[in-house]
């Protein structure tokens, strides 16, 4: 017998192993590193590596980083914060404006939060510091309405690009570790309407405390009622609670001690009330103040009467992300809104993942308060 000949084999044969030189598998591989390729670029695009103008959540939380430093496991902004609670009591009022659930007339639960504007955690409180609301408000039977609003009349900026723009030109100096005035000086004669709004910011009644302030969108958003009908708006918060006398302006913590005390006397409340804009008003502008003319409509009342630290509270866990509106409230051309999201989506993605040290705002501190 005669051993079968050893020749040379047919390359790609229905039976036998195929080649990388085969034009198929050629094609293949192609068509694999196509898609591959594609990928990374796409990582690259939405990482900002190709186009670096292009505003990204990370430049954008690189931005807050250098005015405020990092603190991981803290929000990248309104870092200094405490978590309330209670419900808000729909008026019946707003119910032609917006379809929307919260406003039918009951009573929808509350986890909301305080906290002072910027980065720093630690930060010692001060009159003059902007202090904020976010409200996470879920009607019973309906999809939940999240805002987070300040104690300011209009927004610094009227873009995210001009706001990031704003805090790289404000950051601190190392020499001096305050804002340069050969970058902030030129930054703001390029931009009037920034200056314009940083000086309403600068000129606005100064309330003492947490509990006596008003709290505004100032973003515009829509209203859409039943029958379709669209009214733009913005709204505020505004105290029932007397301006008392202002109190000790001491203390690293003093507007969060009065806040606590004052929880732990009474429940406090605010009334919503609604703005609604003419069609002259400009909504895709948040640092134009509207005519203060413009009617009210006041929606509810907000009532609060439980505090707790964010260690362990019930805010720590949530955005206050402006975009999560339910039917009944849209969106307007204002551009903030839209980078507001996805900066707070990016800040909780960072903030989840990190090892945080207590928050200023103990349980101790809270326990101190409370009712009996
Ligand atoms: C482009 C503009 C803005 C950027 C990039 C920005 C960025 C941020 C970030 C990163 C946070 C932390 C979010 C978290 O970790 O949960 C935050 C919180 C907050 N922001 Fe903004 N913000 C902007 C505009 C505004 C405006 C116009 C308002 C008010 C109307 C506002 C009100 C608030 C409030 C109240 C909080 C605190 C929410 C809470 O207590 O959890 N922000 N912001």
């Amino acid at each position: 017998m005669t051993e079968p000949r050893s020749g040379p084999r047919k390359e790609g044969g229905a039976s036998g192993p195929a080649s990388l030189f085969d034009p198929g598998t050629l094609l293949r591989l192609g068509a694999i590193g196509l898609v591959m390729m594609g990928v990374v670029t796409a990582f690259a695009w939405s990482a900002g590596w190709l186009s670096p103008r292009r505003l990204t959540q990370a430049r954008m939380m690189d931005a807050l980083a250098a005015v405020d430093g990092v603190h991981p496991g803290f929000r990248r902004n309104h870092a200094k914060g405490v978590c309330v609670a209670g419900w808000f009591e729909s008026s019946g009022q707003a119910a032609s404006l917006s379809k929307a659930a919260v406003f039918r007339p009951v009573r929808s639960a509350v986890i909301g939060r305080f906290a002072l504007a910027g980065g720093m955690p630690f930060q010692a409180d001060a009159p003059a510091k902007v202090r904020s609301m976010a409200l996470r408000i879920m009607p019973p039977d309906g999809a939940e309405w999240r805002m987070g609003i300040n104690d300011i009349p209009v927004f610094v900026a009227r873009t995210a690009r001009e706001f990031r723009d704003l805090l790289l030109a404000t950051r601190p100096d190392p020499a001096t570790g305050k804002p340069d005035p050969a970058r902030v000086g030129p930054f703001l004669a390029g931009h009037p309407d920034v200056a314009r709004a940083l000086a309403l910011v600068g000129a606005r009644p100064i309330s003492p405390g947490f509990g006596d302030d008003t709290y505004r969108s100032l973003d515009a958003f829509r209203f859409i009622n039943a029958d379709g009908v669209s009214t733009p708006v913005r709204w505020e918060m505004a105290p029932m609670q007397p301006g008392g006398p202002a109190g000790a302006v001491t203390g690293q913590d003093y507007l969060f001690d009065d806040l606590l005390t004052a929880l732990g006397r009474h429940p406090l409340s605010w009334r919503l009330m609604v703005t609604i804009g003419a069609p002259s008003d400009p909504t895709a502008d948040p640092t134009l103040p509207w005519p203060a003319d413009r009617r009210q409509v006041e929606a509810g009342t907000l009532t609060l009467d439980v505090a707790q630290s964010e260690d362990g509270g019930l805010c720590t866990g949530i955005t206050y992300d402006p975009l999560v509106l339910p039917p009944g409230i849209a969106p307007s051309d204002d551009p903030i809104p839209a980078a507001r999201s996805a900066a707070y989506m990016r800040s909780f993605t960072l903030r989840a993942g990190e090892v945080k040290l207590p928050s200023a705002i103990t349980p101790a501190m809270i326990a101190a308060k409370e009712r009996p």
